[in-house]
């Protein structure tokens, strides 16, 4: 069979992006409004110091308000809270996003709990994650919404009865991705680390979104030939080259074994330039809906 297609979610991110900035531009000339998003960082993760920089850059490069916060790797729950608390009371502020994984003394639940729903721009409050689940307008995690993106332009628009797989059931990929897909009237599985024989199971899926942070984990024959495969993990490995490996570099590879994906699928995301740029102009998007909502402009 001829090669996948190469879903550039790279290029599909800057057109997003794009028009979330025109709309900001909007916003501002007719109701002097600028959506504000907040970043949290606790302590010193490589991966999330580098994330949370790319989300600063391309907030303000849509025309919105960044504020990013760096904390040490041991504060106190109760001033994490009291930010929390004071991001929630500030107008200029729409969005308040708190960078996963955190120390391992805080609780994210407990976090999570104390962002206003209002603001909460990753949708992971239970009154975001219920309203989604009982089809109502909610404020839903970026990653799902722009793989969503990327698997309806894959598809043409066409995901009735289609069966769907999820592997990986967080919080803030797996369960809201099930969700958005049988909203999509898909057939939906959420499979996981307990899930007996999941390569069969991965067989079934006409369109399989992978999101459990095990490199190259599904293996092309765990592909119905033709599928839509969505990559979300992201790992860093060594280099493939000694030497560049022996001087630390790194590189990045998702949960789809890509190349033998290439021969599989129909359609397959590149890591990097797949999904993860999507997640950050899906957070530009919510961040703008967060602002509107909140001033009464949309429903
Ligand atoms: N509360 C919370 N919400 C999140 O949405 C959240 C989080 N915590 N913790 C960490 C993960 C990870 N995440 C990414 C965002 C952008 C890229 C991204 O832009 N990736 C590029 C560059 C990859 C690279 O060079 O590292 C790409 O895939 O092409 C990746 C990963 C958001 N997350």
């Amino acid at each position: 069979m001829a090669d996948a297609t190469i879903i550039d979610g790279k290029a599909f991110a800057a057109t997003l992006r794009e028009r979330v900035a025109g709309e900001v531009a909007a916003l501002k000339a007719e109701h002097g409004l600028t959506p504000g998003l907040a970043v949290v960082l606790v302590g010193e993760d490589p991966a999330s110091q580098v994330y949370v920089r790319n989300k600063g850059e391309q907030t303000e490069a849509a025309g919105m308000y960044s504020e990013t916060h760096r904390l040490p790797a041991d504060t106190a729950e109760a001033d994490l809270f009291a930010l929390v608390d004071r991001l929630n009371a500030d107008p200029n502020i729409h969005g308040i996003l708190v960078q996963f994984p955190v120390p391992a003394h805080l609780s994210q639940d407990r976090i999570v709990a104390r962002i206003s729903p209002d603001k909460d721009v990753d949708g992971l409050t239970v009154l975001n994650a219920g309203r989604l689940a009982s089809g109502l307008p909610a404020l839903t995690a970026c990653t799902p919404v722009g793989c969503m993106m990327l698997i309806r332009d894959a598809l043409g628009g066409e995901l009735r009865g289609k069966r769907a797989v999820v592997i990986g059931r967080s919080n803030l990929m797996g369960k809201p991705m099930a969700q958005l897909l049988l909203a999509a009237d898909c057939t939906v599985t959420i499979a996981h680390s307990r899930t007996v024989d999941l390569p069969a199971v991965c067989r079934e899926a006409d369109i399989l979104v992978a999101a459990v942070g095990r490199a190259e984990m599904v293996k092309g024959d765990w592909i119905k030939p033709g599928a839509v495969v969505i990559d979300v993990g992201i790992t860093r490995l060594p280099s493939l080259d000694p030497e560049k490996a022996a001087q630390g570099k790194t590189r990045i590879v998702g949960d789809v074994d890509f190349k033998q994906a290439l021969a599989a699928a129909g359609a397959v995301t590149p890591v990097p330039g797949g999904v993860g740029p999507m997640t950050i102009a899906c957070l530009l998007q919510n961040t703008l809906t967060a602002a509107k909502r909140i001033h009464g402009l949309e429903g």
